[in-house]
């Protein structure tokens, strides 16, 4: 490509993008020339507009070099006098994979590509439900754009509760709405690896720079960085930088910010200073809606296979709060019986199941829950069990005894036997008063998620 074609190139890209966003960021672009017959090298005033140019306009502008010039791979965003990034590094070590233009698209660029999203990751595909209706809600809101209201946004759960589910819906529909914005979603891990490779290249001012300028950052699995002094540093002055400048921030982590043990006290109020919200371990009829939405989404590929509600409703109540287990384990169903070319029965979902059953059988024994309840409520155990009906004592038991349905696999008879040899409808009663209270009154239902907890810790 001669210096004349890419003049004809600008030309159209204005038309493409806009004259504004021409002026701004193709205008000031210079074409140096092709290195190694495979990159098209540009000259940019400054790292930040390569940056820019790169992550959002990098595939287009690929496609029309290397219209021109079909040798094209890669492009390569230099300010001008910057030495070549890869001077004296053999060939063979240089990134190449064409697949992937942004992390090849220029010098201080591999500091910054968004690590990729799931595509499966979206809002559409995310069921809510009571335990994660407010992170759900928060996060539209930051999905939407516009101001920033709580900064940052940070949400911290368990073990595949939906963390990275939501980060990732978050991400991607800014890019629909606002696709002038620059999101960056990153692992706190990688923000480490990159923060060390800025370090060992000495190239500490890009990594400065690429960093301040996004508009939205999200870091996942934050509590990555706990005890790792240099790298909290950086992270607390790159966070300090964006808030200064209104940018929005996106924090996950497996716990609340105060519960992250070696993190620096100024970070940690710092996480806290804007909205902190936890996904909640799933209940039953949350398991049951993903178990259902995700059974719709096999139609297309199983079209054969039927399943009965009552083998997601067995599911949904054995398997743990774990959403990743949860699917697993319906895909392995799914693919089991279509291999076996049986339908999808009871007795071969326990076969085909059976160590994921075993394995999330929960090891919590009915005497646990009383001890547990009692000490909650500050009433005796032998009250909790024995045969007074006074409220005080009549509540704590009736959740008891639900906590032992939902926990255990103990019968209702065998429920009722172990609180002094009730009878088994009582115990159903007092199962169903507690999951009509639980949509009722707020404090039953916080009783029952703090106990639970405690009993699944
Ligand atoms: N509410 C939900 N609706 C649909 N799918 C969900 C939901 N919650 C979790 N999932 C699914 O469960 C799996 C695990 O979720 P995700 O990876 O987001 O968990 P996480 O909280 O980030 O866990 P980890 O701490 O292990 O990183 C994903 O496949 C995700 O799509």
């Amino acid at each position: 490509m001669i210096k004349e074609q890419w003049g004809a190139l600008q030309d159209r890209l204005s038309s493409t993008i806009g004259e504004n966003n021409y002026k701004t960021w193709i205008k000031p672009l210079e074409f140096h020339g092709i290195e190694d017959g495979e990159v098209a090298v540009f000259h940019v005033p400054t790292n930040f507009i390569g940056t820019y140019v790169s992550q959002n306009y990098g595939d287009l502008l690929l496609s029309h070099v290397a219209s021109l010039n079909d040798q094209v791979r890669r492009l390569q965003f230099r300010v001008a006098n910057a030495p070549r990034p890869d001077a004296g590094t053999p060939r063979a070590a240089a990134p190449t994979p064409a697949a992937q233009p942004q992390a090849t698209n220029g010098a201080a660029t591999d500091l910054l590509p968004s690590a990729p999203l799931d595509a499966r990751f979206t809002f559409e595909s995310f069921v809510v439900g009571k335990p994660n209706e407010l992170a759900h809600a928060a996060a539209k809101r930051v999905a939407e754009g516009g101001q920033v209201t709580f900064n940052p946004l940070f949400l911290y759960g368990g073990v595949g509760l939906g963390k990275t589910h939501l980060m990732h819906a978050i991400s991607w529909e800014l890019r629909t709405r606002h696709p002038e914005l620059n999101v960056l979603y990153l692992s706190a891990e990688q923000f480490m690896y990159r923060f060390v490779q800025a370090l060992r290249e000495r190239r500490m001012m890009d990594f400065k720079e690429l960093f301040r300028s996004v508009d939205v950052l999200m870091v996942d699995d934050v509590q990555f960085i706990a005890g790792k002094d240099s790298t909290q540093e950086e992270f607390f002055h790159t966070f300090n930088a964006l808030v200064d400048q209104n940018k929005q921030i996106v924090i996950s982590a497996d716990r609340a910010p105060d519960e992250i043990k070696d993190l620096e006290n100024r970070i940690r109020s710092r996480l806290q200073s804007g909205l902190v919200v936890d996904l909640h371990p799933t209940d039953y009829e949350l398991r049951l809606g993903i178990l259902q939405s995700k059974v719709d989404s096999y139609r297309s590929q199983y079209p054969a296979l039927e399943v009965d509600a009552g083998i997601l409703e067995f599911l949904a109540h054995r398997i743990s709060t774990n959403v990743r287990v949860l699917e697993g384990a319906l895909t392995r169903l799914f693919a089991f019986a279509s291999l076996v070319g049986q339908p999808i029965t009871m007795e071969l979902t326990q076969d085909c199941l059976a160590d994921v059953l075993r394995a999330s059988d929960r090891k919590i024994s009915i005497e646990e829950i009383q001890r547990k309840v009692a000490e909650h409520y500050n009433i005796r155990l032998s009250d909790l069990i024995g045969p007074k009906r006074v409220r005080n004592f009549a509540r704590p038991r009736q959740v008891a005894m639900y906590l032992c349905k939902q926990l255990t696999a103990r019968s209702l008879p065998e429920i009722g036997r172990r609180f002094g040899g009730r009878d088994h409808t009582t115990v159903m009663h007092g199962v169903k008063r507690i999951e009509e209270l639980r949509s009722q009154d707020s404090q039953i239902a916080d009783d029952v998620e703090l106990l639970r907890r405690a009993l699944e810790a």
